[in-house]
């Protein structure tokens, strides 16, 4: 395959990552508006630790490409963006 057979793979995909973020952020609005009713902060440190520990878990099983480490930055970023959502 050239170049841009594998860029249209990859914009395909990025539809599809879009797609699934837009779904995670939504699960985590509801997730907001149960915090609100009760009171609770929007950040969850000990929640986060353990999607990045457990992200981390999961990639080194996977083998790569994509280190534990690089994950872990990806979900931070999910996170972080995703609390946004929530405000
Ligand atoms: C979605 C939540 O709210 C925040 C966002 C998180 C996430 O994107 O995974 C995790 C913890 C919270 O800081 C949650 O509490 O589960």
């Amino acid at each position: 395959m050239d170049i841009n057979e594998w860029r249209i793979r990859i914009d395909e995909l990025n539809d599809e990552l879009m797609s699934l973020l837009n779904k995670r952020a939504t699960y985590a609005a509801e997730i907001g508006k149960i915090k609100k009713q009760k009171g609770l902060p929007v950040f969850d440190e000990g929640r986060e630790q353990s999607v990045l520990n457990l992200v981390a878990e999961k990639a080194a099983k996977a083998g790569g490409p994509l280190s534990p480490e690089s994950f872990q930055n990806i979900f931070r970023v999910i996170m972080e963006e995703t609390r946004k959502v929530e405000e």
